[in-house]
């Protein structure tokens, strides 16, 4: 079963309170979300194997730690998904970037696929997906089994606000994907918004609304 990870480092709780709230404008909120992942990337990766390597600093010799473990990849969920990769990318340079283009049909609330494109090598790669809110859960489903298709066996999925409903069909559907979440919120409203939540966080991230 998926474990949950809730994010709960101070900086992380006080900067989703500033970004929930109505006034935050667009360039204080594109950001805050960052930065956010960044924080978020930092939790998701604390398990991440290193090794000894023999260095030599400017006095001695010296054994030091590297990563070891498999290549990463960070893969945003179109479009608020995007809003989450730079803040990555500042704690995993090196890292490949794929998209899976989707949106979710407003009056179904299904998923609806437009782009996918990953890097070759995406099924030896530690695959991080990213996406603001996990509410119905069924576009993060949708790209998790896109993923598969495409090979990755390693996924990792950080929302920065989850609805209970979207970590339960997360367990269901893809029990073998931890999930990494700042907060879980009360619930989905009849248009299936998270409550509390922020909003629609791709017209937030860019401007649209
Ligand atoms: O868990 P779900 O019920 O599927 O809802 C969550 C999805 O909805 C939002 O995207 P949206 O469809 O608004 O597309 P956008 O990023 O282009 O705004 C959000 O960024 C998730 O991808
Ligand atoms: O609350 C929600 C639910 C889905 N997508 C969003 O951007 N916000
Ligand atoms: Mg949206």
């Amino acid at each position: 079963m998926s474990k949950v990870t809730v994010c709960d480092h101070p900086l992380i709780q006080h900067k989703l309170g500033v970004i929930r709230n109505k006034d935050c404008g667009t360039k204080d909120f594109r950001t805050i979300v960052s930065e956010i992942a960044g924080l978020m990337c930092y939790e998701a990766t604390r398990d991440l194997k290193l090794e000894d390597v023999e260095i030599e600093t400017p006095i001695t010799k010296m054994t030091a730690k590297q990563l070891s473990g498999r290549k990463m990849a960070v893969v945003p969920i179109l479009r608020a998904g995007l809003g989450m990769v730079e803040g990555m990318l500042t704690m995993i340079p090196a890292a490949k970037v794929g998209h899976i283009g989707l949106y979710r049909d407003p009056k179904t609330l299904e998923p609806v696929e437009y782009y996918c494109k990953l890097p070759a090598d995406c099924g030896q790669r530690e695959v991080f997906v990213v996406d603001p809110m996990l509410a119905t859960g069924g576009s993060a489903c949708a790209a998790l089994s896109m993923l598969k298709k495409h090979g990755c066996k390693h996924i990792r999925l950080l929302d920065i606000i989850a609805a209970p409903e979207g970590i339960a069909r997360v367990q269901r559907e893809h029990p073998d994907v931890d999930i990494y979440v700042c907060s879980v919120d009360e619930k989905l409203n009849d248009h299936g918004y998270i409550i509390p939540g922020l909003g629609d966080a791709g017209d937030r991230i860019f401007g649209t609304k």
